[in-house]
């Protein structure tokens, strides 16, 4: 981690520091509101399952996005995760680095901004701890173990989540006509949490939390702190508001489900703006596909008339794509449009 964390240092500003300051058309005080459109709510307790993949289906075509209501997490354990996560990023600088520094390889990280600081040519007001959380916890060696009960909160918490993905990529395979399992294998047998940490700012208009983007995952799980409306989805040229709804959580499409369901579901543009009167957090669960595996629409959706809208690649390299090109890389991957 080379550079010093934005919660470090954000109290002594009075204004932000020019590094973080979007160009005009992108701050958020320029942007296009949609008023009253809302990303559905789905009931994922509901008794007719026919009924619920249709609505999956159906926001995930138009939005990309929607909620989920009636999950199986319980509140004790939602709240549980985001204090675990709260009480992190409050430790001291150093301590923090130490606790995500455990990993040789890197994979347990602690980064401000993108993580992709050389890169950005304008900052993002975020810090983020981000680490795999497979459910046999092969990688929990590396994890924080501060602060106290770390990997018993973390642990249960991606426990439970994976087990709301499944159900949901379930619903999802059904919909597309593909077999219930079809997405449950190595395709996204590798997940990674990321707690993410937006630390007051003094001038919410000029800068953003996160940037633009679309997530280089198969779907997101994400957990809202209650009471700040930051998170914005892209839609027909305006910004809807997510605004966060007790105990549920947000699922977004990411650009390998985009691709496995050749171009049906959509993974949409979003991003993150800052607030002046508060921190705020939240916590990602990125349902992502093994290195090895290989993301390609899926067979059983072609045919002469439907052909493959995007070219095959490992998930490796995908990600390695992404992280220098960034997701506009998504549309060297369409057929036709690769470039070397
Ligand atoms: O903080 C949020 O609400 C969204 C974060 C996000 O978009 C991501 O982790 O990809
Ligand atoms: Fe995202």
């Amino acid at each position: 981690m080379a550079e010093k964390l934005v919660s470090s240092w954000y109290n002594l500003h009075s204004s932000v520091p020019s590094s973080y300051v979007q160009p005009p058309e992108r701050r958020p005080d320029n942007a296009v509101f949609a008023s009253g459109k809302l990303v559905p709510v789905i009931d994922l307790g509901g008794h007719h399952r026919p009924d619920i993949i249709r609505n999956i289906l159906k926001s995930s075509q138009d939005y990309g996005f929607f909620q989920v209501i009636n999950h199986g997490v319980s509140k004790d354990v939602l709240d549980a995760t985001l204090n675990i996560f709260k009480d992190f990023h409050a430790m001291p600088e150093d301590v923090k680095i130490k606790e995500s520094s455990k990993d040789p390889n890197g994979r347990c990280k602690l980064y401000t901004s993108s993580g992709r600081a050389t890169k950005d040519v304008v900052k993002y007001w975020k810090d983020s701890l981000s680490h795999p959380c497979q459910p046999m916890g092969e990688f929990m060696e590396y994890w924080p173990d501060k602060p106290l009960g770390y990997r018993e909160v973390v642990g249960k918490y991606t426990e439970e989540v994976r087990k709301v993905g499944v159900k949901i990529l379930e619903l999802f395979s059904e919909g597309l006509g593909l077999n219930r399992e079809y997405l449950c294998g190595g395709l996204s047998e590798d997940p990674v949490v990321l707690s993410h940490y937006y630390p007051p700012c003094p001038q919410p208009s000029l800068t953003l939390g996160t940037s633009i983007h679309k997530d280089p995952n198969l779907i997101t799980i994400l957990l809202q702190q209650l009471g700040i409306t930051a998170l914005q989805v892209f839609k027909d040229g305006e910004w809807i508001a997510v605004d966060p709804i007790p105990n549920a959580f947000v699922v977004n499409i990411g650009i390998v489900l985009q691709i496995i369901s050749n171009g049906r579901l959509v993974a949409a543009k979003h991003r993150v703006i800052t607030n002046s009167s508060s921190g705020r957090h939240s916590v990602a669960y990125f349902v992502n596909p093994t290195k090895e595996s290989l993301v390609e629409p899926a067979k059983p959706l072609l045919s002469p008339t439907s052909p493959p809208v995007f070219r095959s690649m490992t998930f490796g390299e995908m990600t390695a794509n992404f992280l220098t090109k960034g997701f506009q890389f998504e549309e060297e991957l369409r057929t036709g449009n690769f470039q070397n």
